[in-house]
């Protein structure tokens, strides 16, 4: 006994030595990083890629904080091949084939634990869901509401909406002359939360005709929710409410969800407490809060439309659509010779047809307006970054690797839709011809590595619905104005061409617009 209350009181004197906590510190790396590397449990040691990512899964979310992920992923594939290592457990497959191999119908791949970052509440929404069953019963409720004809009826109510932002655009040339500085960018924003929300919610945010990124939220969530359990059905709901800035929200929203998705689940709360994340922390509830808000208007308002759209709270559509229809207005307004090529398809389709607003019908089967289309997609996917997907069961074979259940494995789209095997030398350039002069084999090839809105279960549900926005929109705008970058400068054209492969926000502020002469 005395011999053990010495030795306790030994190791406690110890542990309070300096010398006992620094040599603790190579203990715990070995243990956490180097142990489980040398063990090798997914069999991935073998794969090139950084350093770091081989050891731990920080590496991803640093590179997503500076906003730099598909680009340095797109690197590190033409430098290491096909496939690239991006943490402990994850391996990125650079190659059309392993499309339908991860995504596919007959994948058997579920999302992620990735897709727990956009969880805003305990009950999961059909894009954040892991659970196949809870999947499939949410997407055959809604996959009827976003069907090709649902959709055509819904091109009434977004009508408005274009109307409104070309009343806008009108305005800036009319009274600013010149862009000032973010209104271009902003107005796509603006207009497409402002569809989205009459879409969903029956009522928009009112953000295009304010000019100002603001929409009314619920300032406590739970305070809000615990109002809807408790009111009866005739009651109208009332909790308090803001202001916000809505697209800003969001923006910051997206950029911190997409970083500690990456990150083990204990890690994220620790993250999360540090003082540069703190303030994007308060961003998750408040998205939750317009929801909440929105969905108080619409059942306070009995007349409202009797759509079905209002289950899509957290739908991702809104700032997709901003994106794409933003980057593609940059990239017409840089070459002018494709705009102009554009302006003539549209100035013969649109001839005989008296209205602001292009109707869908006139416009949908433009071949050079879906070519601008497709390239704004391919260029600038809104979702450009590999999605992760966890090997089932059995295991996976790829390109003759097989990898074992658990592993973590994503398709880089940034990468495929810029990889010069498929789309020829030019890949980088915006060359919408590229998609009326290929044929046969070529064609088929750009078609088989083509995903901006993913394949498969997971695949986008509001396509439909983006492609009917972007055709109207580009169409509408492009038929009236001229649109042409602020500077011709080749060192300011290339800071922007920069900004488009880091997936960053455009430098769409350089925009200025022109009416056309009619
Ligand atoms: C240019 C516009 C758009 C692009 C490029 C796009 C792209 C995508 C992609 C790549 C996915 C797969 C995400 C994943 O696997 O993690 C997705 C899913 C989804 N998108 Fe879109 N999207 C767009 C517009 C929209 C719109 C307008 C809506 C609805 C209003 C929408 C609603 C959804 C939903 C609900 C999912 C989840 C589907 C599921 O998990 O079954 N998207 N989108």
């Amino acid at each position: 006994m005395p011999l053990l209350a010495s030795i306790t009181a030994y190791a406690l004197d110890y542990m309070c030595m300096p010398t006992f906590w620094l040599a603790l510190i190579p203990a715990v790396l070995t243990t956490v990083y180097i142990v489980p590397y040398l063990l090798d449990p997914l069999g991935l040691r073998t794969f090139p890629g950084p350093i770091f990512a081989k050891f731990t899964s920080g590496w991803l979310p640093w590179v997503i904080s500076q906003n730099r992920w598909s680009a340095i992923v797109d690197s590190l594939h033409r430098k290491d091949g096909i496939f690239v290592r991006l943490s402990p457990n994850h391996i990125s497959i650079a190659h059309p084939v392993a499309l339908p191999a991860v995504y596919g119908h007959s994948s058997g791949a579920l999302k992620a634990p990735f897709y727990d970052a956009f969880a805003s509440f305990k009950t999961r929404n059909m894009f954040n869901t892991l659970s196949r069953t809870e999947h499939t019963r949410k997407r055959r409720i809604e996959s009827q509401i976003f069907s090709q004809q649902s959709v055509r009826e819904l091109e009434g109510t977004a009508r408005v909406h274009h109307i409104d932002l070309v009343s806008q655009w009108d305005k800036l040339y009319s009274y600013v002359k010149r862009a000032e500085s973010g209104a271009a960018r902003e107005g796509f924003n603006y207009w497409s939360f402002d569809t989205i929300g009459d879409l969903a919610f029956g009522d928009p945010f009112g953000m295009i005709l304010a000019a100002k990124d603001t929409a009314r939220s619920a300032k406590s969530v739970k305070a809000s929710l615990e109002t809807f359990s408790t009111s009866s059905n005739t009651e109208k709901l009332a909790f308090e409410t803001e202001e916000l800035p809505v697209t800003k929200i969001m923006g910051q929203r997206g950029e911190l969800v997409a970083m500690l998705g990456w990150l083990p689940e204990y890690v994220r709360p620790i993250i999360l407490m540090m003082p540069g994340f703190r303030s994007n922390l308060q961003a998750i509830p408040k998205v939750a809060g317009l929801a909440v808000a929105a969905v108080a208007k619409r059942m306070n308002n009995p007349d409202a439309r009797a759509d079905m759209l209002n289950r899509l709270l957290d739908a991702p559509g809104a700032i997709t659509v901003a994106n794409t229809s933003c980057a593609t207005t940059y990239y017409l307004a840089r070459d002018q010779r494709v705009q102009a090529k554009l302006q003539t398809e549209l100035d013969d389709a649109l001839k005989a047809v008296d209205s602001v607003v292009a109707p869908h019908g006139a416009i949908k089967h433009l071949p050079y307006l879906d070519a601008v289309v497709n390239e704004g997609l391919r260029l600038h996917s809104p979702v450009g970054a590999g999605l992760p997907r966890v090997v089932p069961e059995g295991g996976m074979t790829v390109l003759g690797h097989t990898f074992k259940e658990g592993t973590w494995v994503s398709v880089p789209t940034y990468h495929l839709h810029r990889d010069e095997n498929i789309w020829g030398e030019n890949a980088s350039e915006f060359y919408p011809e590229r998609w009326i002069e290929a044929s046969g084999d070529q064609k088929k090839a750009m078609l088989d590595a083509f995903v901006p809105f993913s394949i498969g279960p997971r695949a986008c549900i509001g396509r439909n619905l983006a492609l009917m926005q972007l055709h109207i929109v580009l169409a509408t705008l492009f038929h009236r104005f001229n649109v042409v970058l602020e500077s011709d400068d080749p060192v300011r054209s290339q800071a922007y061409a920069l900004y488009v492969a880091g997936h960053a926000a455009m430098g769409i502020e350089a925009v200025m617009l022109r009416q056309k002469e009619f």
